[in-house]
């Protein structure tokens, strides 16, 4: 039995099996665009796509900057899958909606997760525009009890109590920071801590003071349940934000934070992700299958 919020293995398996019979890709690589990241796909070669809303069981995408579009190709040779848009909690969808297209993922092939998103900065040498990538998270909706994997646990995924340290792959950070300097773009590449916050409100200057204390260095809407959902099922996951906005702490700073302005930033730096991606796709370790 299964309250209306759970989805039964049976239910990914369905949206799987459908998007297997409709293309010829069998991708590796994930990759989950953030706010205004949709272009990271448009790298891709070969392209097969499709509309969430024609996709047998897929959410729905609300937020403007996220087309809502799921897309195959190649980045250098390798086969990947590409959300152009992603579900948030904010948006009314259960955590098990917005993790969704992970655990198809997984029944389609797939062994790494890259995940984006726009971000606001705490740490204070940060600037806008900067790419952060991300070494660990606080989820703050998962300490409060809010979490994906609540329910009974799906054995056939992962296990009860899965582990969440050095969930960031070390070997990919690495990686990414040796591209970032062959591209020359080392001096707005940082590596910090991301934190999940429930939205869709940006923060009260208390709270962002609050984050700043905790260590937050980013600040978002999303990817934490996706990041967690993602370890639990065994995929090495990587992570990047875009700094789209220095959060608001002091009361003297009269700036405020806007999803408009998040999106220009995105659009700003479009060209450095897509390089960075599609090098760290292309450089990655992983055997290539085809249908
Ligand atoms: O999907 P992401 O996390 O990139 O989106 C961020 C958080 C909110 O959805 C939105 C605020 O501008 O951008
Ligand atoms: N706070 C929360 N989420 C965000 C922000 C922010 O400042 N910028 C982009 N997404």
């Amino acid at each position: 039995m299964h309250s209306k919020d759970q989805i039964s293995h049976d239910d990914y398996q369905t949206t799987a099996d459908w998007l297997l019979s409709q293309t010829q890709h069998r991708p590796k690589v994930a990759i989950i665009c953030g706010s205004g990241l949709g272009m990271l796909a448009e790298a891709l070669q070969c392209q097969d796509s499709f509309k969430y809303s024609d996709i047998p069981g897929f959410p729905q995408s609300t937020v403007q900057g996220h087309a809502g579009r799921l897309v195959f190709g190649e980045l250098r040779g390798k086969t990947c899958v590409c959300m152009q848009g992603r579900f948030h909690m904010y948006e009314g969808h259960s955590l098990c909606k917005v993790t969704f297209p992970v655990r198809v993922f997984k029944l389609l092939g797939v062994e790494t997760l890259i995940v984006t998103n726009a971000a606001g900065s705490l740490a204070d040498s940060y600037q806008c525009g900067d790419i952060m990538i991300i070494r660990d998270h606080i989820n703050f909706p998962g300490l409060a009890g809010l979490n994906p994997l609540n329910g009974p646990n799906d054995d056939k995924f992962g296990p009860r109590f899965p582990p969440m340290s050095g969930v960031y792959d070390k070997d990919l950070r690495k990686l990414a920071f040796d591209i970032c300097k062959s591209m020359g773009v080392s001096q707005y590449v940082q590596e910090g801590v991301y934190c999940m916050v429930g939205g869709p409100n940006f923060e009260s200057i208390a709270e962002a003071r609050l984050l700043h204390r905790l260590g937050v260095d980013a600040v978002g809407m999303s990817t934490a349940p996706e990041v967690l959902v993602a370890s639990h099922c065994g995929m090495r996951v990587f992570g990047l934000s875009l700094i789209t906005n220095k959060v608001v702490k002091s009361y003297q700073d009269s700036e405020t934070v806007n999803h408009e302005a998040v999106l220009e930033v995105s659009k700003m730096r479009s060209e450095s992700l897509q390089k960075l991606v599609t090098e760290l796709v292309g450089r990655m370790d992983i055997n290539n299958n085809t249908a």
